[in-house]
Formats: C-alpha cells, sequence, structure tokens
C-alpha cells in the first residue's frame, strides 16, 4: 500500500478531530493548513470554553423553542479551526471540513483569507446557510472541491467518508 495523499491525510486528521465533539447528531472536523502543507489550526463543533457543557442543551429542536436548542449557542469547527490558529495568518490556506461550511462560517473563512475549502458531506446543501454560503464563496473566488477518497478511486477502505455521508 502506497503513502496516504494529502488530500486524504488531512480529511482524516479532519475526521478524527470531529470525533472530539459531544454534537449527538453531526460531529464536525475542519484542519486548516498551509501552501507547504503544514497544519495551521484544527476545530470541531461544540459549546464555547468555560460554559459548563452540562448547562446547554444539544437537541436539533425542543417544543421550548429555539433556545433549548444548540443553535445559538454551538460554535462551528470551522470557526474554532480559525481561532485555534499557531500561526499569525490562515492568509492563503486551505481548510478541510468533514461538512460544507454553513454561511457564518463562510464569512469566517473568507475574511481569514483561506483561499480553497475541501468538504467531505454536503448534506444540509437544502439550507438556506449552505446556499447563501455557495454564494458568498463563489464571489471571493474561493475554490470549492468535494473530497474523493483514494479509496473511492480503487483501493483504500473508506469507510469513515462512507459514515460521513450517511450521517
Ligand atoms: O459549517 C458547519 N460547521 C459546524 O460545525 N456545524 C455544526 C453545528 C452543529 O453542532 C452541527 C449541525 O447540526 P445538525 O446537523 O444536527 O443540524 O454541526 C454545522 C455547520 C453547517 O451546517
Ligand atoms: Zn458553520
Amino acid at each position: 500500500m502506497g503513502a496516504l495523499s494529502w488530500d486524504d491525510y488531512f480529511m482524516s486528521l479532519a475526521f478524527l478531530t470531529s470525533m472530539r465533539s459531544k454534537d449527538p447528531s453531526t460531529q464536525v472536523g475542519a484542519c486548516i493548513v498551509n501552501d507547504r502543507n503544514r497544519i495551521i489550526g484544527v476545530g470541531y463543533n461544540g459549546m464555547p470554553s468555560n460554559c459548563p457543557n452540562d448547562q446547554l442543551p444539544w437537541s436539533k429542536r425542543s417544543v421550548e423553542g429555539e433556545l433549548a436548542t444548540k443553535y445559538p449557542y454551538v460554535v462551528h469547527a470551522e470557526l474554532n479551526a480559525v481561532l485555534n490558529k499557531n500561526a499569525e495568518s490562515c492568509s492563503g490556506c486551505r481548510i478541510y471540513s468533514t461538512l460544507f461550511p454553513c454561511n457564518e462560517c463562510a464569512k469566517v473563512i473568507i475574511q481569514a483569507g483561506i483561499k480553497q475549502v475541501i468538504f467531505a458531506s454536503d448534506k444540509h446543501s437544502d439550507r438556506a446557510s449552505a446556499k447563501a454560503s455557495r454564494r458568498l464563496f463563489e464571489l471571493a473566488n474561493v475554490e470549492l472541491r468535494q473530497h474523493v477518497p483514494e479509496a473511492r478511486r480503487g483501493g483504500r477502505d473508506g469507510t469513515q467518508w462512507e459514515k460521513a455521508e450517511k450521517q
């Protein structure tokens, strides 16, 4: 078996990072890489630091309304990856994300100077947030590419991607 490609390696790292997430329905991981293939930052979706996790909800919906769901509180994986960066800047970098970024993450990605987005799952493509983010990326000339694991081209066991697509 040959060496892992950079794309498979960084997307695998994004999946590994996603496994730190406590979201019971969608674990997301992201990894920012520079043009020398050095890792600049990683992140996953989680509640903000210093907020006791057991005091915030993980539900998708609630009879009590939106404030009783995770959506107003959770920090997205891509935002965490940018905030956690260990380099001066993300300018000219690419980001690997296990899920296509929403519009709020698209704004952060564009403002951080990231030039390429490589994603695995596109399961929320029908949501307005995904449509808005496509529009922003197009206008800002950020390149989008869905990751096709080497396994799909024959060879490796790509079970983690199959799992992500089913999520
Ligand atoms: O860009 C993203 N990055 C990210 O981390 N997420 C997180 C927020 C939520 O915890 C989860 C989405 O939840 P759900 O699929 O249950 O609606 O994924 C969601 C998006 C966009 O959908
Ligand atoms: Zn987002």
